[in-house]
């Protein structure tokens, strides 16, 4: 007999991302390919149109696994018995904002939806927040949520992740596959830090490999961090396709388990590393079971030490501006 279906709660539907997203999620590549789904999508009144087009789409790939598609703009109905969300939807810098206007109109956006997922959402939904700033939304989405469980609500660092895996392998000539023990430290920003210093292939340490460590600083931080703005600059639009994927290794990891490896999530921090508490920020877990567990007890020399603060009071100075403190 089949599963009962998850509902996937999925905002920005029309947008560049979901094109990638959904059909992977319909796919299987998160819930399994013995899972059915039944996609419950969001977006602006005036996209309804082309949410629309998406959906006809999805209906020609006669995926075996959809067993149905909600479209609406009311995020009421979008959150109903969610299993699980990804809130993709978000405001783009217009010609002349500032950031501060920014963060102001996407905390408007997270409020509405954390209100409607404090409502609607299952207890247990697990919640990625990729719509930027990806860390400051979902602190905000929390914050109006007080009826749901924090540990839930996780921000989306896995493409700064699988980037500074794919730059590491190539610069240590190893296959990235074999790249264990990346960390992503902080905000989804130019400031994170990408941390190397754990990193290994076939067990040996890369860093050693490598042994450059004008090229970690120099270079391979700096690259990662700025990874966004060169896809916007060659392609003329932000990444997709590659966000997309980073979604579904995210959520596919968090539920169906990293087989001891360790990721890079953003979550709610308890003060360690550093860290405030109740911050939502990049650090390396370890998925089992339905549920991701810290990795605890690294050492933390003096560079990542103040690396790890600038990120962290960027997102401090983020929250305030987007709570108008
Ligand atoms: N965390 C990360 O690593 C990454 C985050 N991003 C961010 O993801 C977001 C989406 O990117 P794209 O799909 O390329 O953008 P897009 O502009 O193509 O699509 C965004 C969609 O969100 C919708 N939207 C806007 N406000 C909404 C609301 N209140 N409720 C529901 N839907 C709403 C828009 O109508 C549009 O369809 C952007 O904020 C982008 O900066 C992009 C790449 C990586
Ligand atoms: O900078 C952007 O808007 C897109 C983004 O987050 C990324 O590619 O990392």
């Amino acid at each position: 007999m089949s599963r009962p279906a998850k509902r996937v709660t999925v905002t920005g539907a029309a947008g560049q991302i979901c094109y990638a997203l959904l059909f992977r999620l319909a796919q299987g590549d998160v819930f399994g390919r013995d899972q059915p789904i039944i996609l419950q999508l969001l977006d602006l009144p005036q996209a309804q149109a082309a949410v629309r087009g998406v959906v006809m789409e999805l209906e020609d790939c006669a995926f075996p696994l959809l067993q149905d598609v909600v479209i609406t703009d009311d995020p009421a109905v979008a959150f109903r018995d969610a299993d699980a969300a990804f809130l993709v939807g978000s405001r783009p810098r217009s010609k002349g904002m500032e950031r501060a206007d920014l963060l102001l109109a996407n905390a408007e956006i997270f409020k509405v939806q954390g209100k409607a997922l404090n409502e609607n959402a299952k207890r247990d939904a697990k919640v990625i927040v990729v719509g930027n700033p990806a860390n400051t939304n979902a602190g905000i989405l929390s914050a109006f949520a007080p009826d749901f469980p924090k540990a839930n609500v996780t921000a989306m660092v896995r493409l700064d992740h699988n980037r500074a895996l794919s730059l590491l392998a190539a610069k240590a000539g190893v296959p990235v596959s074999t790249v264990e023990k990346m960390i992503i430290w902080g905000n989804h920003s130019p400031t994170m830090l990408a941390d190397w210093r754990y990193a290994t292939s076939g067990g040996q340490s890369l860093s050693a490999m490598v042994n450059d460590e004008a090229w970690y600083r120099e270079t391979f931080i700096p690259k990662v961090g700025q990874r966004g703005a060169a896809i916007i600059e060659a392609r003329g639009a932000s990444s997709a396709a590659s966000a997309a994927n980073a979604a579904i290794d995210h959520m596919h990891d968090w539920v169906q388990g990293s087989n001891g490896g360790w990721v890079s999530m953003a979550i709610p921090s308890d003060g360690s590393y550093g860290i405030p508490e109740g911050i939502i920020a990049g650090v390396p877990v370890i998925c089992a079971d339905g549920e991701y567990q810290r990795v605890t007890g690294l050492e933390i020399d003096a560079f990542s030490a103040e690396k790890i603060a600038v990120t962290v009071n960027e997102l401090q100075s983020e929250i305030s501006a987007a709570l108008g403190k």
